[in-house]
């Protein structure tokens, strides 16, 4: 039987979060960190372990039939390949960045300067859809050195939790995209492997519904109930089950995790008690 091809970085910043995602699609793949090819035991798929830069490439030659890899390279390379679906980790943002001490009033502060970028693509387009005529100078990695060594005046790059533009004595002045993995694909995959792929999706897709959603008990008065369940409406109605105290019912609901704190003041104004959140193992709708 042929088998689905995948790359995924062998080591970085989205390498534990795509086995993660295997693993939790129940993907088992024989642990042997050194072997960069490796077929599952109970998947028909091959795993190819890469450097992030070359999956885009892999991908559009066919070589590999899917890829995990960040949007941001996905968009900086613009190689032939289909955009599947975001995977909701390594979630970041291109920004661009200047010395902290020096005052910034909007985007024509780049006009003239060097910008350090290992993104010069993205940025080139930026700044031309902006009419910035700034000069770019390419880097592969710890961009934000640059300034400090006189290498150029500003950067665009990857920003997280913001600590490194932080310690290396800058600030984020403006947001040129938002980044997370994504699953690409080649374009005209034979039949055979599209079976695969949509079987493979559909595990994805359980696993990224049971990570958004949580379940949720809880007890309220019955005069509650049908309010309670407009603001829990659930996956096709929520559960309701009477307590073996009289004038009570226990509900049971599928709830969003980031509208759950939202939500709780609601559910606790019309009387709710006992509320239990719950993580879901896998989620099939
Ligand atoms: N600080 C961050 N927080 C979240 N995601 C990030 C962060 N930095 C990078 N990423 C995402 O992870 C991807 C891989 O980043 P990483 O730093 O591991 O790449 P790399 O150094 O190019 O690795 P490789 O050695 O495979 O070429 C980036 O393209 C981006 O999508
Ligand atoms: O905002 P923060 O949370 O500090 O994250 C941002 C940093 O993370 C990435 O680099 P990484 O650490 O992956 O190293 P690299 O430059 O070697 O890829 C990115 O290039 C930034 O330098
Ligand atoms: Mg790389």
């Amino acid at each position: 039987m042929n088998k689905l091809k995948i790359a995924l970085q062998k080591s970085g910043r989205l390498s534990e979060k795509s086995l993660e995602l295997l693993q939790e699609c129940g993907i088992k793949i024989p642990d042997f960190k050194s072997k960069l090819k490796n077929s599952a035991t109970n998947f028909p798929l091959e795993i190819l372990f890469l450097r992030d830069d070359d999956i885009p490439k892999y991908v559009e030659q066919g070589i590999v039939d899917i890829g995990i890899i960040g949007e941001n390279e996905v968009l900086e390379q613009n190689k032939n390949v289909d955009l599947v679906r975001k995977l909701g980790f390594a979630n970041c943002r291109l920004s661009l960045a200047i010395p902290k001490d020096q005052e910034y009033t909007d985007l024509s502060f780049f006009d003239k300067k060097k910008i350090a970028t290992s993104y010069p693509s993205i940025v080139k387009n930026y700044f031309d859809k902006n009419n910035i005529n700034a000069e770019i100078v390419e880097i592969s990695g710890s961009v934000e050195i640059a300034p400090s060594i006189g290498l150029a005046d500003t950067i665009a790059d990857l920003v997280s939790s913001g600590s490194t533009l932080l310690h290396n004595g800058l600030k984020e002045v403006e947001q040129v995209l938002k980044s997370e993995a994504v699953l690409i694909s080649s374009q005209n995959l034979p039949d055979d492997i599209s079976i695969i792929l949509e079987s493979f999706l559909f595990r994805i897709q359980a696993v990224i519904n049971s990570r958004e959603n949580k379940y949720i008990l809880l007890n309220a008065p019955n005069d509650s109930i049908e309010k309670i369940i407009e603001i829990l409406p659930g996956m096709k109605s929520p559960t309701v089950l009477p307590l073996a105290e009289s004038g009570w019912s226990s509900i049971h609901s599928v709830v969003r995790e980031n509208e759950f704190w939202k939500i709780i003041d609601e559910l606790k104004k019309f009387g709710a008690e006992g509320i239990l959140v719950i993580p879901i193992e896998k989620m099939v709708m």
